[in-house]
C-alpha cells in the first residue's frame, strides 16, 4: 500500500508565515519567515511543501515575489495555492517551478477557464474543494460557491487530476480532520484526494493513512507543526509505519 504523502504548510500573509482559524482573515498567529519555515520542513525530510498566498486568496494584495523566492529555494516538490484565477496568475505560479497549483475560486466562478487549463496542464492542476458542510466556499473562503458534489462531478468529467479537500470548520483548529467528508469524496471520485485542515496529532495522521486504499493520497499539516504538537520527523515516521 502506498504511504500517505505529507505536505507541511506555509501560509503567507503580509510577508509572514501565519496560521488562521477557519481561514478567517484577522485570526492570524504569526510564525516568522516563510523561507525559514519552508527550509525547516525540507531539512526535516518533507517531500512536499504546501505554500499558500493568503493575500492573493483574500484579494488584499499578494506575496508573489516571496512565493517565487521560497519555491525557488526548495529542492522538494511545491504545491502553490491562493489567488490563482486567470492566465496571468497561473503563468506566474507555474513559472516558479512548482510541481502543481491548487485552484479554488476559479473552479467555482470561471468553470470554462478551469476546464481549459486542466486540458492544457493536466496533473499540474489540482482543485481545492473548500467546504462548509457540503457547500463550497471561494474568494478566500468568504463566499458560497455551489454544491460540493455537483462541482466534483463537473470537474471529474473535465479530467481534473486531483482534489485538495478542506473542511473549513476544522481548518487551523487542531480539532482533527473530517474523516467522514474525506470518505464521502473518495466514494464519488476515482481521483486522488489530499486531505487538509484540522490535523492535531499523530493519531489523526494514522487515521488519514487508513483512507489511502479509498483514495486519499496526502495530508496537509499546518497548525499542528507550528504549535509543536509533534515534529515533522515524527509525522513522517508515523505514516511510514
Ligand atoms: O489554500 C487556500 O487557498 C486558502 C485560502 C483561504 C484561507 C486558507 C487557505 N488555505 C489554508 C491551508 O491550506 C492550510 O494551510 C491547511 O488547510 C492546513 O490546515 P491546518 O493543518 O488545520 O492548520
Amino acid at each position: 500500500m502506498p504511504k500517505l504523502e505529507l505536505l507541511p504548510a506555509v501560509d503567507v500573509r503580509d510577508g509572514q508565515a501565519v496560521r488562521l482559524v477557519h481561514g478567517e482573515s484577522g485570526s492570524e498567529t504569526s510564525y516568522g519567515s516563510p523561507l525559514e519555515a519552508a527550509l525547516a520542513w525540507q531539512s526535516a525530510g518533507a517531500e512536499w511543501l504546501h505554500l499558500v498566498d493568503l493575500d492573493a486568496a483574500f484579494g488584499t494584495g499578494d506575496n508573489r515575489d516571496l512565493i517565487a523566492e521560497v519555491t525557488g529555494a526548495m529542492d522538494i516538490k511545491v504545491e502553490l495555492s491562493g489567488g490563482i484565477r486567470d492566465d496571468a496568475s497561473l503563468a506566474a505560479a507555474l513559472a516558479t517551478g512548482c510541481r502543481r497549483v491548487n485552484l479554488g475560486t476559479a473552479a467555482l466562478e470561471s468553470p470554462e477557464w478551469v476546464a481549459k487549463v486542466i486540458a492544457e496542464h493536466g496533473d499540474k492542476i489540482a482543485v481545492g474543494l473548500d467546504v462548509r458542510g457540503t457547500t463550497l466556499r471561494g474568494r478566500g473562503w468568504t463566499r458560497d460557491g455551489g454544491d460540493l458534489y455537483e462541482t466534483l462531478a463537473r470537474l471529474d468529467a473535465e479530467g481534473c487530476a486531483r482534489y485538495v479537500v478542506t473542511d473549513i470548520a476544522k481548518d487551523g483548529t487542531l480539532e482533527g480532520p473530517n474523516l467522514g467528508l474525506l470518505r464521502d469524496v473518495c466514494a464519488v471520485t476515482d481521483r486522488p484526494v489530499v486531505a487538509s485542515g484540522g490535523v492535531s496529532s499523530l493519531a489523526d495522521l494514522r487515521a488519514i493513512s487508513l483512507l489511502v486504499p479509498e483514495g486519499v493520497e496526502g495530508a496537509i499539516v499546518g497548525k499542528a507543526l507550528y504549535a509543536k504538537e509533534f515534529t515533522l520527523e515524527e509525522a513522517l515516521k508515523a505514516v511510514a509505519a
